[in-house]
């Protein structure tokens, strides 16, 4: 089977194919989406709030992170996979960000790395490549400044953002990223966007003309109930499916039904 390469996103592009990445943090959920037929498959910071609990990506670390690739990158066939760079691993300085990344391709496996960020971050996503790691930008709405912004509301609604999107989506192309996350903008705002870059727009509550999307595997199944902003469409309900086998379970073993002679040596 042949493997799904940062070229392959970029051809996708030119051919005007859509590009479908999905989060997973462990190794089942990475055969799961790996089968499918999913081009990417995102480790994403998220795991923190998804598998860990906090209660945004903040606490992330690089130990967690790689602790979770490891497990992604054993369960990947053919998807390329992206380690999302957690919070100071990066925001120090291009040393700092080198090293760490550096770090996450030597000790997972993964293929690139993904970091926050616009024109503040472009020195670095410059120094990163130049040190031979593939980077996908992210730009939008970044949760790692969640304190700055006081939330995780829309951007690019004002001229000014807009503008400034614009600026940082030519500036994370131009420092060499191979692809670039937009998250939560108008989609008016990330088909311009993606109109005027050469590399691939993956979206995230940034409508339907970016080159790809890109979605939290555990919302698109209904697995983590309590978030559903606009952007998530639920494919599934395995929340409920799940809560209703264990009900199911405790009921069988009350009443003597489980385990029965089937179950039984
Ligand atoms: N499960 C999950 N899915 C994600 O997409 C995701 C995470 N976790 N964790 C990391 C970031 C955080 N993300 C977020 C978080 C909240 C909203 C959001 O729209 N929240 C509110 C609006 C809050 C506001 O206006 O301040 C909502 O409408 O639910 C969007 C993306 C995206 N990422
Ligand atoms: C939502 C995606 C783009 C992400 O950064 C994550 O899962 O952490
Ligand atoms: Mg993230």
């Amino acid at each position: 089977m042949e493997r799904i390469t940062t070229a392959k996103f970029l051809e996708k592009k030119r051919k005007g194919e859509k590009i479908t990445v999905l989060t997973a943090y462990d190794f089942l959920t990475a055969r799961i989406v790996d089968e499918a037929g999913v081009d990417g498959i995102l480790v994403g910071d998220s795991l923190g709030m998804v598998v860990l609990g906090y209660s945004s990506t903040i606490p992330v670390t690089m130990e967690e992170m790689i602790h979770h690739t490891k497990a992604v990158v054993r369960g990947r066939r053919r998807a390329l996979v992206i380690f999302d760079m957690p919070f100071l691993s990066y925001q120090t300085g291009t040393r700092d960000a080198v090293l760490n990344a550096g770090r996450a391709l030597k000790e997972t496996g993964c293929d690139a790395v993904k970091i926050e960020g616009g024109v503040e971050i472009a020195e670095t996503i410059r120094a990163l490549v130049n040190a031979g790691i593939p980077v996908v930008g992210h730009i939008g709405l970044q949760p790692q400044s969640v304190n700055v912004y006081g939330g995780y509301k829309l951007r690019g609604k004002t001229e000014e953002e807009r503008k400034k999107l614009l600026e940082d989506a030519r500036a994370v192309e131009e420092a060499g990223a191979f692809a670039v996350v937009l998250e939560k903008v108008p989609s008016e705002l990330a088909r311009e966007i993606t109109e005027s870059l050469s590399i691939p727009t993956i979206g995230i509550g940034a409508g339907r003309y970016c080159n790809g999307q890109v979605l939290v595997f555990h919302d698109l199944v209904g697995l983590f109930e309590e978030f559903k902003p606009k952007f998530v469409k639920r494919y599934a309900e395995l929340g409920r499916e799940a809560k209703s086998a264990v009900r199911k379970f405790i009921e069988e073993v009350k009443e003597g039904k489980f385990p029965d002679e089937e179950h039984s040596y």
